[in-house]
Formats: structure tokens, sequence, C-alpha cells
């Protein structure tokens, strides 16, 4: 299954994006990144809607879509390893993680994602977001590979 992340905004050289190199690097099968920008002020709701547009446009076909939202569902390590070994076993062709702009995500992206997932009632910035899925997926291959990366 193809993993990628779309997010609103382009990544900078620095530790954030080191960070994310890191552990991107040891994922079976790589992790895409594919970013959107809309360059126009626009009002926040009309951007949001944009943004969402933008990111939607880059979904593969029968993908799956987890939305990232700090008011979303706060999934544990296994509970995405457990959906990461159900979405293989289904077939799916791509897993894709959204994340949102500087005022989150617009709602037909929310609509569209087969799940909304919180990583902590706490805002990050969207930088830290692309590292720390990276290395939750990579925490989730070692589950299921039976590696003691992960302790329970
Ligand atoms: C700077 S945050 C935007 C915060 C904004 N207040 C909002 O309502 O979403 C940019 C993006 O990072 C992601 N993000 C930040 N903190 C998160 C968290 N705790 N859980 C999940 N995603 C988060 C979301 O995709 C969010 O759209």
């Amino acid at each position: 299954m193809k993993t990628l992340i779309l997010a609103v905004g382009r990544a900078r050289p620095g530790p954030e994006k080191t960070l994310f190199d890191h552990y991107a690097s040891r994922l079976r099968g790589g992790l895409a990144v594919v970013e959107v920008e809309e360059k126009r002020p626009l009002p926040v709701p009309a951007r949001k809607e944009r943004e969402a547009e933008l990111l939607l446009a880059q979904v593969p076909p029968g993908a799956v879509l987890v939305a990232l939202d700090e008011h979303g569902k706060a999934w544990s390590s296994l509970a995405l390893a457990r959906a990461l070994e159900k979405w293989q076993d289904d077939s799916r062709p791509a897993l894709a993680f959204a994340i949102g702009g500087a005022d989150g995500h617009g709602t037909a992206l929310l609509a569209r994602a087969d799940v909304v997932v919180s990583l902590g009632a706490l805002t990050w910035p969207h930088m830290l977001v692309r590292a720390l899925i990276a290395e939750q997926v990579y925490r989730a291959q070692c589950i299921l590979g039976g590696h003691p990366y992960h302790r329970e």
C-alpha cells in the first residue's frame, strides 16, 4: 500500500525536515509528500475550502484518507497498526494522511476522510506533524512485524 502525506504548505530545510527525513527513510515502502498551496489572500473560510479542494485533488483513487485534526479521534499506536493491517488486507491501494493549513481543514476534506485522527489535544506545528506521522507509521510497521521498537 502506497503511503503519502498530503500537506498544505511547503517544507523548508531545518530540524523538523531532518526529523521527518530520519523516520521517513526507515519506512518500508517509503513515504511520499505532496504539498499544496493557495497563494491568493482569501478570507479564512474560503481559504480552508480552497485548501480542502487542493488536497482532495491529490487523493489517489480508492485511497484511505486520514485527516489529521486536533479534534479527531485519539488513536493509540496499536490502533493505528491494526487499522493499517486492515487497510492492507482490504487491498486499499494507498493511504493518505492529510495535514491542514494554519486554520485547519475545510469541511469537504473532513467529509471525505475515512477517519479524523488527533495526535492529542495540543496543537502541533504542521512540520512537526509530518515527523510525528512518519514516526507513527514506522512504529506501526514495527508492531505488525513484531519488531521490539514498540513496547506495550
Ligand atoms: C497549525 S495546525 C492548525 C491548527 C488549527 N487551529 C486547526 O483548527 O486545525 C496545522 C495542521 O496540523 C495538524 N495538527 C496540528 N496539531 C494536531 C493534533 N494535535 N492532532 C492532529 N493534527 C494536528 C492538522 O492537520 C492541522 O490542520
